[in-house]
């Protein structure tokens, strides 16, 4: 029926007389969709009920019209990408699969059911130094992944790092990533000239003087990140835009009173105006802030602490 497509896996060697598995690719007619969980500039992801499994999804919707008139064909290109090379990690969003129908693209992704980081550190103001240290850690294991797999961000915020129902990290929102191809994976990061900027306050200073993307420069967000964790607020923001880029470019912040001092030194270290001076990953984990921290696929059992903000 319309929507649904329904794909054959040849056995090569069939035992029994079935010649092919018949696999149901699922289609529009087969979920319940639910309300709208968040708006991308061409797509919507909504919350949906597979009506046969009642298992729960978040679909991404894309208006291909839109996506065809606004020229965005290669930023779903680089998602699609970026998803199928993200394969299965705990940190990242997955996507299961993908479906269309005369008007639309759906992707098929997990359900991170307790929204947005950000609407949590609202919520209660600003993280402690253990909560700080449990979702910081998990970002960063997120990130290493992500990295090996040669894939920049680029647009790491607390608006787009999510929280699933065990409230553990899931990393999203992958159209502006950029996806290093193999042989700049293993040397040095490349500067990449690219046009795309990401979100004010997470921006990299490289970006903004050389329209340059490192792996470094989403550890410049994820400095910013702690930063914000521990405080309540990022630690550019200006009243527009270009003040807060001005206030990168100087690395004009400042710490406030009563902020932990191993947190403290590990934000210095991240927020360095020369991408080669900051701390690398395997720096980061080492650094006094994480000890104690069991990284690796440890640190996916660990059972979030409870919530409580920094006083
Ligand atoms: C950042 C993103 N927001 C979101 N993207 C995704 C969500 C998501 C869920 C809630 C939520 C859940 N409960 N309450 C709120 C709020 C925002 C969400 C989800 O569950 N699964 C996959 C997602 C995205 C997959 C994408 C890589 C393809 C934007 C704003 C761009 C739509």
């Amino acid at each position: 029926d319309k929507g649904a497509a329904v794909i054959y896996k040849i056995e090569k060697n069939p035992s029994s007389d079935e010649q092919a598995t018949k696999i149901i690719k699922k289609g529009v007619k087969d979920f319940n969709f639910g309300r709208t969980l968040g708006e991308g500039s061409y797509s919507t992801v909504v919350a949906a009920t597979d009506r046969q499994t009642l298992k729960e999804y978040a679909i991404k919707i894309l208006d291909k019209r839109h996506i065809i008139k606004e020229k965005k064909v290669k930023y779903v290109n680089i998602e699609k990408n970026t998803l199928n090379r993200l394969g299965d990690h705990p940190g990242v969003v997955s996507l299961y699969y993908t479906f269309q129908d005369e008007r639309s693209l759906f992707y098929v992704l997990d359900l991170a059911a307790n929204g947005e980081l950000l609407g949590v550190l609202k919520r209660l103001g600003s993280f402690d130094e253990e909560c700080t240290r449990y979702y910081g850690g998990q970002i960063l294991d997120a990130l290493d992944y992500m990295h090996t797999k040669g894939i920049i961000h680029r647009d790491l915020k607390p608006e787009n790092i999510l929280l699933d129902e065990h409230m553990r990290i899931k990393l999203t929102d992958f159209g502006t990533a950029k996806i290093l191809d193999q042989n700049e994976g293993e040397s040095q990061d490349q500067a990449r000239a690219n046009s795309f900027v990401g979100t004010a306050e997470y921006v990299s200073p490289e970006l903004l003087t050389d329209k340059a993307a490192y792996k470094s420069s989403d550890l410049w967000a994820f400095g910013c990140i702690i930063y914000q964790l521990l405080s309540g607020r990022p630690p550019f923001k200006a009243s527009n835009e270009y003040q807060t880029f001005q206030k990168i470019v100087h690395l004009d912040y400042s710490f406030p009173l009563g902020f932990p001092a191993h947190a403290r030194d590990l934000v210095s270290k991240l927020l360095v105006l020369d991408p080669k001076d900051r701390l690398t990953i395997e720096d980061i984990k080492k650094h006094e802030f994480f000890a104690g921290v069991e990284w690796g696929r440890a640190i996916w059992k660990a059972n979030p602490p409870k919530l409580r903000p920094h006083r």
